[in-house]
């Protein structure tokens, strides 16, 4: 197989070398409208659309390719379009509950090395929804980077306090930057390695297009102002996986920016530090916090320093991240499917 252009997706690897057959290619979804796609490979861009077998055998929206996913295609007129015949499997992945009832999620991105979760050092921080982002984030095995922007609004030393709270409020690394001033701007390029793939989370107005513009040296998105504080909110309905000039990729969705907005008024959005906290001094390390002898979480409830509340809100949000961790181990399932769907590639290929 030639060398991949966009980085080397996990599960390429298990690939043994041969060529899948003419006019195929391992290609990568760069942007979704619909039902119809563009994707990248060696031979640049094209659109594409689902093989009437694929788009059939698609048993849940979460099966559709989305953005960074890697995908088989089949190339047609001249290479300008592309039908997409299955999807690998995702190495990691971001998710999120459809808005309803019913227990079904929508995929934004998939294939993410690390995930921003970005928030305003002032306007918009917000320990609860970066709980919630976090949680997220482990739900898909993506590794979250916390980055306050905005930097340039507080002064030094609140700066550094606060970094040093959410550090050790959350166990993740902080990194704090502003678009004004330009400060922390090299630290995070710095964290840009070529091949890998980052996504910024984060609210409205906490400055992302910005970042993003300034990360590629150019204008490419539209920010504006909305008021003179620095707080803003503008809606950027483009659906892209950005190639970086150091090689890094940059996915970037409506959904991770509506996301903000949907976790703010939804009931389960408990941030969980404080049971955290507790939980240091269990009697075992791996306690559950539900019957364990010596479960410190327990006493704090029954001393009343822990609200039932609380309790209970913390185990709803535990169930619903040990829920989206077995359904992942379903998709795991899948990486045979694709050893399967190789090997009838290379059967072919002998004739
Ligand atoms: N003071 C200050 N203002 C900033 C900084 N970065 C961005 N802003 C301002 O914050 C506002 C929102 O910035 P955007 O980059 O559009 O925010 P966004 O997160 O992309 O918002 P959406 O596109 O709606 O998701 C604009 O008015 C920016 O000029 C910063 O580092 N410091
Ligand atoms: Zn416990």
């Amino acid at each position: 197989m030639e060398s991949n252009p966009m980085g080397t997706a996990g599960c390429l690897e298990t690939y043994d070398g041969s060529p899948l057959p003419d006019g195929w290619s391992f290609a990568r979804v760069t942007a979704v409208d619909r039902s119809s796609y563009m994707i990248r490979s060696q031979a640049g861009e094209a659109t594409a659309e689902l093989t009437g077998k694929l788009s059939y055998q698609v048993e849940s929206t979460v099966d559709l390719p989305c953005v960074g996913d890697w995908v088989v295609v089949q190339f047609y007129d001249d290479g300008a379009s592309a039908v997409i015949h299955e999807v690998l499997p995702r190495k990691t992945f971001l998710r999120r509950k459809a808005p309803g009832a019913r227990a079904e999620f929508q995929m934004i991105a998939a294939n993410i090395d690390i995930a921003f979760i970005v928030q305003s050092c002032l306007y918009d921080f917000n320990p609860r929804r970066l709980d919630r982002y976090l949680v997220m984030a482990a739900d898909g095995g993506v590794e979250p980077v916390i980055l306050l922007t905005k930097a340039d609004l507080i002064p030094p030393e609140e700066l550094e306090q606060k970094l040093q709270a959410v550090s050790a409020g959350t166990g993740t690394r902080v990194l704090s930057m502003s678009n004004l001033t330009g400060a922390g701007l090299d630290e995070l390029r710095l964290m840009l390695s070529p091949g890998k793939t980052y996504c910024l989370l984060g609210s409205s107005g906490v400055g992302k297009t910005t970042l993003i513009n300034n990360l590629m040296g150019r204008e490419a998105f539209d920010t504006k102002t909305v008021s003179g504080t620095g707080e803003g909110r503008h809606t950027t309905t483009r659906r892209q996986l950005i190639l970086l000039d150091g090689g890094a990729m940059l996915i970037d969705t409506p959904g991770m920016r509506e996301l903000g907005l949907l976790g703010a008024d939804d009931g389960v959005a408990g941030g969980f530090a404080d049971v955290e906290s507790f939980s240091a001094a269990c009697r075992f390390a791996d306690c559950t916090h539900e019957r364990e002898p010596g479960c410190a979480v327990r006493a704090a409830l029954e001393r009343g320093d822990l609200s039932e509340e609380r309790y209970a809100s913390y185990f709803k949000l535990k169930k619903e991240s040990d829920f989206y961790g077995m359904s992942y181990e379903d998709k795991r399932k899948k990486d045979k499917a694709f050893g399967r769907f190789i090997k009838t590639v290379k059967e072919q290929l002998k004739d």
